[in-house]
């Protein structure tokens, strides 16, 4: 089964990086993740997380260069994540298609359960 192509924000702001918690009732929800999502139609991958950021929390975004890619299989299938370093273009944030978000310093990663394919992202980023 080829594996179904997500995007990843790498949310940066004054040292910090963004995730957001699933909701509930969503697929995996519960787990913490960096805002992102699925690949739609002719999308660009820079196209598809700007969408899902304004989608998810009414947030404008630059995309930059890709900082990771992940290729993980769950036991539903497999996922390819393209991870990009992601700018806010302005500060206030909604919790639209979220149940919350925080703000992190790398260091405070490891204490949130993120999803488990987010691991390789999180290790690279304690090594930086
Ligand atoms: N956005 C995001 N997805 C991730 C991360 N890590 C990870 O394993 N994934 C997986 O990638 C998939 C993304 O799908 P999603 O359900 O969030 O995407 P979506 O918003 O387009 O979905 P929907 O339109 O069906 O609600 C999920 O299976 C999720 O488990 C991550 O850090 N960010």
């Amino acid at each position: 089964m080829p594996p179904l192509i997500v995007t990843a924000a790498l949310l940066r702001k004054d040292s910090k990086i963004l995730i957001t918690k699933r909701p509930a009732d969503k697929q995996q929800g519960g787990f913490w993740e960096f805002p992102g999502g699925k690949l739609q139609n002719n999308e660009t991958p820079q196209q598809a997380l700007k969408r899902e950021l304004r989608e998810e929390l009414d947030l404008e975004i630059e995309v930059g260069a890709i900082f990771e890619v992940v290729y993980h299989r769950y036991d539903w299938g497999p996922v390819l994540i393209l991870v990009y370093e992601c700018l806010p273009l302005s500060e206030a944030i909604r919790n639209l298609e979220v149940d919350e978000h925080r703000w992190l310093t790398v260091e405070q990663l490891p204490e949130y359960d993120l999803l488990p394919a987010d691991r390789p992202i999180i290790d690279k980023l304690l090594q930086q």
